[in-house]
């Protein structure tokens, strides 16, 4: 009889097999394509959510060929390339730096000669040499950007052309790859040097360019980084997962009181509170941030059939709140800081609860250890290094979210967490005990 390990194998490849099924067989009856890295090909499935059993089938089918490649390396191969996989951030890093990938024509082949005198061209006359750009390049095609159909021509992957093309995700690149490349070198150094800070001035973006700004007064010194940084964001933000329709369907607003205030918390411009106030007519909003957010411009962007109902106003969380109200509502706010300081804004609340009042978060969450596929345990543990290597702030999982609250005042009742369907962000609701 074959040995467990062996026999996980076979699991796997008929897995595999079977889910690929139901993708294939979704797309034929369909007629439409795959993902594909042909130059033509699409860039990513026509499977959304909706599509329940083959958009399924997808996620299974990442996580079993991953689990199926890795036993076929085993753990010693395996773990020799995964400690030198920062080279593929090196390959990905030069292709952005040198605009390899606006060098490289649309259509058809250019030879590695005339690359090189165009990348120079178009680097200011830089003296990079043919046999680096080639051997940058030609390890990028490990990674299924670029192709070289015959040898010494190179030519365009979609993947490649996804560079050249889709500017949030060339701005994605070069923020990861370039501007933060030395800030995760500098996070352990960061960590000898500030041993357990939740300082955002104490970071690995602080040691590596040698600053002592929190991030986004450092990035705001240079419009160049900042944009690159907003342009990014929309890679990240726009995916599924992130709609606005997951914020207005995935907490019961109509259940809050008649009538009701809502106090949304860095709410920005106002534009998510626009849209739950649209569909629960009984709703207020007031919208609080900081007063450079507050330009006689903005609020005159509140609808008018709005303005009765929503109202723009200044307010720094981290002091007392003036607003006495049914619910405090904060969307994408406490990821962004460390428990010290979600403590603060927790409290600053007090002077204004009333018994019953809701706190609604809307976040970020790290689900519950093995309990989510493998994409989204990797995307949530990944957020999470990038929030420490910025700004020493933390994606939560559950339990940590309950102890916030616990920590913050026993007064706090902490009501739930889940993540709605279809969404990649969480709710979490508390509520005070106090009179
Ligand atoms: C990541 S954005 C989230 C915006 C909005 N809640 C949303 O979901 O799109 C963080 C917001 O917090 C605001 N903010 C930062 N520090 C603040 C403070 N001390 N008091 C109030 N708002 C603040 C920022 O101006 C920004 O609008």
């Amino acid at each position: 009889m074959a040995s467990r390990s062996v026999q996980r194998m076979t699991t796997l490849s008929e897995e595999i097999s079977a889910k690929t099924k139901i993708i294939t067989d979704h797309l034929t009856a369909k007629g439409l394509d795959a993902a594909s890295f042909d130059v033509n090909g699409l860039v990513e499935f026509p499977i959304s959510q909706d599509d329940e059993e083959p958009y399924k089938a997808r996620l299974d089918l990442i996580a079993l060929t991953k689990e199926l490649h890795d036993i076929a390396l085993g753990p010693k191969e395996g773990l020799r390339y995964l400690a030198w996989d920062c080279v593929n951030t090196l390959s990905l890093q030069s292709i952005w730096e040198f605009k390899i990938a606006d060098a490289v024509p649309l259509d058809g082949v250019i030879s590695y000669e005339d690359l090189t005198a165009k990348v120079r061209e178009m680097n200011n006359g830089l003296n990079i040499s043919l046999l680096d750009l080639r051997r940058l390049i030609r390890h990028a095609m490990t990674n299924n950007i670029f192709i070289e159909p015959k040898k010494g021509f190179v030519a365009h992957s979609r993947t490649s052309q996804l560079i050249r093309e889709d500017a949030p995700l060339r701005n994605w690149v070069g923020f990861m790859c370039n501007d933060l490349w030395l800030p995760v070198a500098n996070v352990i150094p960061a960590m000898k040097k500030w041993p357990a800070s939740e300082e955002s001035t104490e970071t690995g973006v602080n040691l590596a360019y040698k600053q002592d700004l929190p991030w986004f007064d450092f990035i705001q010194q240079d419009a160049v980084f900042s944009r690159r940084y907003n342009l990014a964001m929309q890679a990240h933000g726009s995916g599924e997962g992130y709609s606005m329709q997951s914020v207005i369907e995935g907490y019961p607003w109509g259940k809050l009181p008649q009538d009701a205030t809502v106090v949304d918390m860095g709410g920005n411009q106002g534009y998510i509170s626009f849209a739950i106030a649209e569909s629960f007519p009984n709703l207020t909003f007031i919208v609080q941030d900081t007063p450079g957010m507050r330009t006689p411009e903005t609020i005159g962007k509140v609808p008018e059939h709005l303005q009765s109902r929503v109202e723009l106003t200044t307010h720094d969380f981290f002091t007392p709140q003036p607003v006495i109200a049914e619910a405090y509502f904060f969307r994408m706010i406490f990821h962004g800081f460390s428990d010290k300081y979600c403590l603060q804004i927790l409290r600053a609340l007090i002077p204004s609860l009333r018994k019953g009042a809701k706190v609604i978060i809307n976040d970020g969450a790290l689900p519950e250890l093995g309990t989510a596929g493998y994409i989204e345990e990797k995307t949530m543990r990944t957020l999470d290094l990038f929030m420490q290597v910025t700004v020493n702030a933390r994606e939560r999982e559950p339990d940590d979210w309950r102890q916030l609250f616990a920590r913050a005042d026993d007064r706090f009742k902490f009501n739930d967490i889940w993540r709605p369907e279809k969404s990649r962000m969480w709710f979490i609701e508390a509520e005070w005990t106090g009179e």
